[in-house]
């Protein structure tokens, strides 16, 4: 018999109750024993939910990120926070955003740093070292979670992010080497499946992602120490990697000291029969052959031939899961009520992902007879799509054909262009800008809720926006500030907004999404040709225009971004997908242009973060993704100024790459790193202009003049002051009009004190 498990659900509900229930504890409205509760019943119905599954995954709930929980279960909370008292969870909630329910603003703390959780757009809270940090376990939540589980006559599996990827997760505050810790953390970890083994546990999931990274000797070697040093535990270990192939870490993992190790077998199958010929037999071998990072129906025919012989092989050594933890997937297709038909009949989320699951168990378990009319309906969807016509526009596919590099190449090189741009444009030096988008007020949201509900017509929607549009460009000219964007009243989201009106995208109404925290994100599906069908954002943009003499900066989400943070064709390469999508934001480029825009930004915030896990596969990503960002971009005349922003500047690898996209101006995270990140773009390797952010849009915190001015002099230590711009580190959309009124207004007088400061350095 084949086993089958799952590696984490998503926790924020279907209809994002608990994003709703957090949001509302942290503004006071409602107590904890409220937002417990409601835990509980999320939880509760997740593992009804999965409970055809021989094991449930225990663990995998979080009030804010599975990385911090597991820093709170090692007793690594960071010194900040710890000896207040009151009630726990806020604590958790202190380090997690910086302040919790009913703190007034000065017992605030900083929170903990957010990164990327792999190449996910999911992110995590960076576990803080120093050469000091001591570990003491706390494993309440778990052991409660655990018997709450079983109240509920389920067969779990716990889940805990095991040693070595949680020290390589983390940061180092001190320089000191995070490794060392190792030592001191191994034991916590023993102490902590003793403990679950108390508690009847038998099987622990311990996940291991790192190990599909390119890793040094040292960590390598770590992985050796941590496993011989767990071997004794009276549990048994089930260590999980995903996202990725094992490459040359394969032997190493198939040879650590653990019951059981699972594969991503949609990213690695063709490591399946290198796996099993390495590991050792009295293993369990488990497969994650249902994709957990997308949302198209598995080709269950397909797989399960795949699956036969190898399930001959390893009998009931072998164990099926998703690849991945399904955190990463929208919760049920069956909400969705408003899907086109046909296309909703290729997709699977989440719960549709587990009824995948148990058709191949069964037909592995008890003959494929016995799920004959499944596998029968699900050829049938992969036909269909396989076969539609509506996934395939020739239009398109010769428009890609054709391209060549002359397409990517502007008229003139940078320092032609910014002789003409400046003449036109006549900006001061240190000129200020934002990043695009301004606060998305409750009314701005409940106004687009009523209009996708039909309780307010077009005209009326447009009038509301149009109005906030107006706020926001009076706002703008009272603070002085000297590029004005529109503020994105009308976009739900930067990505989500363009899907919706290109060819070739589905978009589903509850299909959320958690990126951190409470917040979500619905990425829009992509199931055929890209085209563009008329212009997206010429006229809210003309409208913006037309209340102001300042130049306004049209605003585009590039390519790159579009592709990487939407769910995309698994029947062609991403590179293709994304030539498309560049085409259509060329022409949105041009037809800006045309109307008299002089200025277009284009964000291309996940160009970094979609780099491949491993180095050796960055280059070939880069050589796509730059090429596409040029064809969008660099259609233009001279005199029209293409900005881009990241909002992650880790460039240090890849600043070749981001200066041959030859972007007049762009705008990049800083301020969290005091500016050193700069030190990449120096003179020398970055000749274009930049604006390096100088406040953090993530805190509630107003920076102060002289904090932006010293900033700002810092990165004119590394830059020529000729070539740099002010502004905020990403947009403001999170923020609310009372935070960023003191911001902008704090950073447009530090811009005034440095031009004079800099006046005679730029008159000579
Ligand atoms: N796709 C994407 N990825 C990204 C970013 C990004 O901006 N976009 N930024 C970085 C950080 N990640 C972020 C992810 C989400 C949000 C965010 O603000 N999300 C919003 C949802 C945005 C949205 O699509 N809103 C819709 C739906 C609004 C809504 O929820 N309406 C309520 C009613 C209104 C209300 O009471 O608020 C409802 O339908 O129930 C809209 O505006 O139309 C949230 O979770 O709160 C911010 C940053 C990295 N990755
Ligand atoms: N223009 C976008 C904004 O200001 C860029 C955000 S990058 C995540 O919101
Ligand atoms: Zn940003």
């Amino acid at each position: 018999m084949v086993t089958t498990h799952n590696l984490g659900f998503p926790r924020i509900g279907a209809k994002r109750e608990l994003k709703f229930g957090l949001e509302s504890y942290w503004k006071g409205l409602s107590d904890q024993e409220t937002l417990t509760s409601l835990a509980a019943q999320l939880r509760a119905l997740h593992w009804q939910q999965q409970s055809v599954l021989d094991f449930i995954p225990v663990g995998d709930f979080s009030f804010y990120d599975q990385v911090l929980d597991m820093s709170f279960t090692l007793g690594n909370v960071p010194e900040r926070v710890s000896g207040r008292e009151g009630i726990a969870l806020d604590n958790y909630f202190r380090v997690a955003r910086g302040r919790s329910a009913g703190d007034s603003d000065c017992s605030c703390v900083h929170a903990g740093e957010m990164t990327k959780w792999f190449d996910t757009n999911y992110h995590y809270i960076v576990p803080e070292f120093t050469a000091d940090t001591a570990f003491n376990l706390d494993a309440s939540r778990l052991l409660a979670q655990i018997e709450e589980s079983r109240a509920q006559g389920h067969q779990i599996k716990p889940v805990i992010i095991g040693p070595v990827s949680y020290l390589w997760l983390g940061k180092s505050k001190d320089a000191s080497d995070r490794l060392a810790l190792l030592e001191r953390l191994l034991p916590v970890y023993a102490e902590l499946l003793n403990a679950l083994s108390e508690a009847g546990v038998t099987w622990v999931q311990i996940d291991e992602p790192v190990l599909v990274t390119e890793l040094s000797a040292e960590w390598k070697h770590a992985f050796t120490l941590a496993y011989h040093h767990l071997k004794s535990t009276p549990v048994q270990l089930l260590l999980a990697t995903y996202f990725g192939a094992l490459q040359d870490n394969l032997q190493l993992t198939c040879e650590l000291p653990v019951a059981g190790l699972h594969l991503d077998a949609i990213s690695a199958q063709d490591e399946v029969s290198r796996v099993i010929d390495w590991l050792p037999a009295h293993k369990v071998l488990s497969l994650g052959v249902i994709n957990g990072r997308n949302v198209w129906k598995t080709d269950l025919n397909a797989t399960l031939e795949w699956l036969i012989p190898v399930y001959q092989k390893l009998s009931s050594r072998l164990w099926l899961a998703p690849s991945c933890s399904l955190l990463h997937v929208p919760v049920d297709l069956g909400v969705e009520t408003q899907l086109d038909t046909e296309v909703s009949n290729w997709l699977a989320f989440a719960l549709q992902k587990l009824e995948e699951l148990q058709v191949l168990a069964t037909a592995l378990n008890k003959g494929r007879a016995s799920v004959e009319a499944e596998l029968t309906e699900n050829a049938e969807a992969i036909a269909s799509r396989r076969n539609s016509r509506r996934v395939h526009n020739a239009k398109v596919k010769s428009a890609v054909a054709e391209l060549d590099s002359a397409w990517g190449q502007r008229a003139s090189d940078y320092a032609q262009r910014a002789t003409k741009q400046g003449k036109l444009l006549n900006l001061p030096a240190f000129p200020t800008t934002t990043i695009g988008s301004f606060p998305q007020t409750t009314e701005i949201r409940q106004a687009r809720q009523q209009f996708r509900a039909g309780r307010l017509n077009t005209a009326d929607y447009t009038t509301l926006m149009q109005k906030e549009i107006q706020r926001c460009v009076e706002e703008q000219e009272a603070l002085g500030l000297d590029v004005l964007v529109h503020g994105e009243a009308e976009r739900n989201d930067m990505v989500e907004y363009f899907g919706e009106q290109l060819e070739g995208y589905i978009f589903s109404q509850f299909g959320w999404v958690q990126s951190y925290g409470s917040r979500c994100v619905k990425p829009p599906i992509i199931y055929g040709d890209i085209a563009r069908p008329s212009a997206m954002t010429v006229t809210w943009t003309g409208y913006a225009q037309s209340l102001t003499q300042k130049p306004m900066k049209g605003m585009l989400t590039g390519p790159v971004t579009i592709l990487n943070w939407s769910f995309v064709r698994d029947d062609q390469p991403r590179a293709t997908t994304c030539y498309q999508l560049a085409l259509a934001i060329r022409e949105e480029v041009l037809e800006l242009e045309k109307s008299g825009v002089q200025i277009i930004q284009i964000d291309e915030a996940a160009l970094r973060e979609g780099l491949p896990l491993r180095k050796s596969q960055w280059q070939s990503y880069l050589d796509w993704a730059v090429a596409s960002f040029r064809i969008a971009a660099n259609g233009v005349k001279d005199e029209t100024q293409i900005h881009t922003h990241m909002c992650y500047s880790e460039f240090n690898d890849i600043i070749q790459a981001i200066a041959d996209m030859d972007a007049d101006v762009i705008t990049i995270e800083t301020s969290r790193s005091d500016m050193e990140l700069l030190d990449v773009f120096d003179d020398f390797r970055y000749p274009n202009e930049i604006g390096p952010g100088v406040y953090d849009i993530h805190s509630p915190n107003i920076p102060s003049e002289t904090q932006v001015v010293k900033l700002m002099k810092k990165a004119a230590q590394r830059i020529p002051v000729e070539r740099l711009w002010v502004n905020p580190d990403c947009g403001l959309k999170t923020r609310q009009w009372d935070e960023v009124r003191p911001a902008l207004k704090n950073m447009v007088a530090a811009a005034q004190a440095l031009r004079k400061a800099y006046a005679p350095v730029r008159a000579n």
